[in-house]
């Protein structure tokens, strides 16, 4: 879900103070609440409303237990199904969250609220399942004993880039790097070990998947490629079924190690090492488009006094309301990324330096509504954030630039937004 296509969300709950709050908070994170104060209007709501997606409803309402009201609501429907319900009562007893269990819920958060784990919920159940297809670089000289190759992963739902001229490899990863490279044993150019060990000459591609798909028999060269850095030898002709579950489940560990190895651990999102990565690959994206690319870094303001003052766990809950926010508001096209400690990277591919300021400004005056620990005494933080964009700031000064908006932001008094437009003279 992005700011573009929020989510909607029934929240049924008789405190209007409460769910005034609550629909703020909402809202902060990206999503379109609608509050009702009973249950009068369900089946209308979700009639007139397709895009609600979740229900959030108080375990106790005014007319009665919500269990027996949906019920009942369910029956004059003719029993159909409700979206998925998460249940919030100021109770915590045993009986409480057993009426929530047998009114169906997914979840019960006690009040008051910990709204940080309530959006995670929201996320989990409105993410869509279905992950993105493997994606397969073929490389084979021949185009067509390749495009069958490739239709055979297409079959199985994988997405695939065919390529007959080996030199164009390097680029064609660089663009995007695939899940699993298949690669020709005899091509005229280069030797398929040989393009093996070109591409492995880059550490970004050490650990890329590399099969070889060769009607060579000859063990000695077969060995020869595996020492060369493939990770297999698949020999031609190959049965299709063989051939796309050695491809789906070497592609389906890569990608599993990839995200162990790029995320960072408290947010979810990628680490200081990945972001950079894909820095690198946006700017030669947009090298090749003409199209400009922003880069952002945001710093949460005098962070040191929040875990002074409420300790590092509430500090860590912040971060990750930051990072949350991030997941929320930007397009599926950017890229967020945790920095450091307390500081954050966005990418924004296609996105000039004012659309960039324009956006990040919304961003920053979110997170200042976003009611930080509220389990306890509730306060608010802020951020600062410096954005330089290519190709007005040369690609090799991009980050350094960022890095110099955002200590004009500090400088200034925090909690705002600096863009830097060009590179000023005299800086080499
Ligand atoms: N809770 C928590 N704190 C962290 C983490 N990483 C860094 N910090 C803390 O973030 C604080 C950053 O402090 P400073 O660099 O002095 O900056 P600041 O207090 O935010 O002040 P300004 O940036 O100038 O507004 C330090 O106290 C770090 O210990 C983390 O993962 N969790």
């Amino acid at each position: 879900m992005n700011k573009l296509n929020p989510s909607e969300i029934l929240l049924i709950e008789d405190s209007e103070s409460f769910a005034a709050m609550l629909c703020e908070q909402l809202m902060q994170f990206g999503y379109r609440p609608l509050w009702r104060r009973n249950t009068d209007t369900l089946l209308e709501d979700l009639r007139d409303n397709p895009g609600i997606t979740a229900l959030i409803c108080d375990v106790f309402l005014e007319e009665g237990s919500i269990g027996p009201l949906l019920e009942r609501k369910k029956a004059a429907a003719g029993g159909s199904v409700l979206p998925p319900t998460i249940f919030i009562s100021g109770h915590l007893d045993f009986m409480t969250r057993l009426q929530a269990a047998r009114a169906g819920a997914v979840a019960f958060f006690p009040k008051p609220l910990d709204i940080g784990a309530l959006v995670d919920c929201l996320e989990r159940l409105i993410r869509p399942t279905t992950a993105t297809p493997y994606d397969i670089l073929v490389v084979d000289d021949d185009h067509a004993v390749a495009q069958y190759h490739a239709s055979l992963l297409n079959h199985a739902g994988m997405t695939t880039r065919v390529l007959s001229d080996p030199t164009r490899v390097y680029d064609a990863l660089l663009e995007r790097e695939p899940d699993l490279l298949v690669l020709d044993m005899h091509m005229p150019v280069c030797s398929g070990v040989e393009l093996a060990a070109v591409i492995r000459q880059d550490p970004r591609f050490v650990g890329l998947p590399i099969v070889f798909l060769s009607a060579d028999h000859n063990i000695e060269r077969r060995i020869g490629a595996l020492s060369f850095g493939a990770d297999d030898f698949l020999v031609k002709p190959i049965d299709p079924d063989f051939f796309v579950s050695s491809v789906s489940v070497r592609a389906s560990r890569y990608r599993e190690m990839r995200s162990q190895i790029s995320q960072d651990s408290l947010t979810g999102l990628l680490n200081h090492t990945s972001i950079k990565r894909q820095l690198d690959i946006e700017i030669v994206r947009a090298q090749r488009s003409g199209r400009p690319v922003s880069f952002a870094l945001l710093d949460l303001d005098h962070f040191k006094r929040v875990n002074d003052t409420f300790g590092h766990p509430v500090g860590d809950e912040v971060i990750r309301s930051l990072s949350r926010l991030l997941g929320q508001r930007l397009r599926q096209t950017d890229i967020a990324g945790r920095y450091g400690g307390e500081e954050f990277a966005v990418i924004l591919p296609d996105t000039p330096l004012q659309d960039a300021g324009r956006l990040m400004d919304q961003l920053r005056l979110a997170f200042r509504q976003i009611v930080q620990h509220p389990v306890g005494k509730t306060f608010h933080s802020s951020l600062s954030c410096g954005i330089a964009s290519f190709p007005a700031v040369p690609a090799n000064h991009l980050i350094s630039f960022a890095d110099k908006a955002l200590y004009e932001s500090k400088r200034l008094g925090r909690d705002r937004v600096t863009l830097i437009g060009e590179k000023p003279a005299g800086t080499g």
